[in-house]
This record gives C-alpha cells, sequence and structure tokens, in this order.
C-alpha cells in the first residue's frame, strides 16, 4: 500500500522568528528525500514537526489524509515513524541487546537476523554502546530501526560522524528502506546524500 506524507501551509515560529512559512511538499512512500539548506535555515524544525517533538505554528501535516496530530501517539511512535540521529540516541550504559529490545518483544533469532543485515556479529549483543566505535554505533540505530520497521523514516545528519565507509553502509541502507516502501526523509549537510535520494528539497525554497 502507497502512503502520502503531506505538508500543507506549515508555518514555524520562535518568538518572533520566522523559521519557515508557507512549506508546501508531498513525501511518497518508496521515495527517499535530502531536505537541504543552510545550517539554522530550519531542517531539524521541520523533520521534528513531522516527528511531533514539537508543533506547527501554523498549517497541518497529513498521513494519507488523516491530520498526523489525530494518531495516537503511542501507535505514531512505535508503528508510523522511525528515527535515526547523529548521535545515535542509544543508551550508552546499556548493551545492545537491551538497547534493541527495550520492551523484550524481539526473539534474539530476529536480534541476530537483524544485526547481520548491518555487519554485526552476534557477539555484539553483549557490547555496552560506550564501547562501540561511532560507525558501530550507528548500525546497531539502523538495526533497531529494522526491527522497528515504520512506515517513515526520519534521518537528522545521519552520517554527520561517520567514516566513508559507514556512510555509505548507512545510506544504502536507508535506500533499501524507501525501496522497501517507506517514506525516508533525511536532513543532511552531506553532499553526497544527493546521490542516493529520488529529491531534493531545499529549506529556502520556503523562506
Ligand atoms: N526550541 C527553540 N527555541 C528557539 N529557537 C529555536 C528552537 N529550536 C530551533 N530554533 C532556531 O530555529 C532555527 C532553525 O533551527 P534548526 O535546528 O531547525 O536548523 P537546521 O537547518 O536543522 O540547522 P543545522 O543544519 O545547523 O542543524 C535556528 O535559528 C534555531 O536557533
Amino acid at each position: 500500500m502507497s502512503h502520502s506524507l503531506r505538508i500543507k501551509n506549515a508555518k514555524k515560529v520562535f518568538d518572533d522568528y520566522v523559521v519557515f512559512n508557507n512549506v508546501n511538499y508531498t513525501f511518497e512512500s518508496g521515495k527517499m528525500y535530502a531536505l537541504v539548506g543552510p545550517s539554522g535555515g530550519g531542517k531539524t524544525t521541520l523533520l521534528n514537526s513531522i516527528g511531533r517533538l514539537n508543533d506547527l505554528s501554523a498549517g497541518t501535516i497529513t498521513l494519507d489524509d488523516k491530520n498526523i496530530n489525530t494518531i495516537n501517539i503511542l501507535n505514531y511512535y512505535r508503528e508510523i515513524i522511525g528515527y535515526l540521529f547523529q548521535n545515535y540516541a542509544l543508551v550508552d550504559e546499556d548493551n545492545v541487546m537491551q538497547n534493541l529490545n527495550i520492551v523484550k518483544k524481539y526473539k534474539s533469532s530476529q536480534l541476530r537476523e537483524h544485526l547481520g543485515k548491518f555487519d554485526l556479529a552476534d557477539s555484539y549483543l553483549k557490547r555496552k554502546i560506550y564501547t562501540l566505535s561511532g560507525g558501530e554505533a550507528q548500525r546497531v540505530a539502523l538495526t533497531r530501526l529494522s526491527l522497528q520497521d515504520p512506515l517513515i523514516v526520519l534521518a537528522d545528519e545521519p552520517t554527520g560522524a561517520l567514516d566513508n565507509l559507514n556512510r555509505k553502509l548507512v545510506l544504502d541502507s536507508l535506500r533499501q528502506m524507501a525501496n522497501d516502501g517507506k517514506i525516508v526523509i533525511i536532513a543532511t549537510h552531506d553532499d553526497i546524500v544527493k546521490d542516493y535520494v529520488d529529491e531534493q528539497v531545499n529549506i529556502l525554497d520556503f523562506k
């Protein structure tokens, strides 16, 4: 089933500073998008409006014509939205298994299968996050995303702290998620991302 995420007349103001105005754009499933523009331009803010981490000042965001604010928030985070961050958003003091299986709903065979997709051996399950390299940590975050299997993936500078090999692995994985039918939106300064995406959306076009 295909899905569309539609931003209509979206505006965001902090105090009296207009971050963006009149954003009108439709994201489609099966496609990968780069959200580009200058530092401070509002990429993270727009991503977080889609992720319901902040509210729009005006306008609406709909998923298949349903206002996202009317969707049960737990379902929204369980089934619809998956995040990938530059700083991984893992719990450092916990091991990989604990990070992947917070509510203990996956079998260990599932954990191993998904880890393998990101070149991580079973032995990583017992490793504390603080012992991992940045590339390994981001691959654990990708494993978590793959287990979650959301409709929409929001990635905020996911390659910002990575070497070339891991950048490629992360972008190949996100490309695969789009090919599998997800909507993938990447806020980024990384020029290489444009080689992977279907569309580039420049936040400056909405100033
Ligand atoms: N909670 C907040 N309160 C006030 N201003 C904010 C808040 N969050 C963001 N801003 C401001 O909104 C503007 C847009 O920030 P945002 O982080 O969305 O930009 P960005 O395009 O993602 O930048 P970068 O590429 O540097 O990550 C910035 O000027 C920022 O200072």
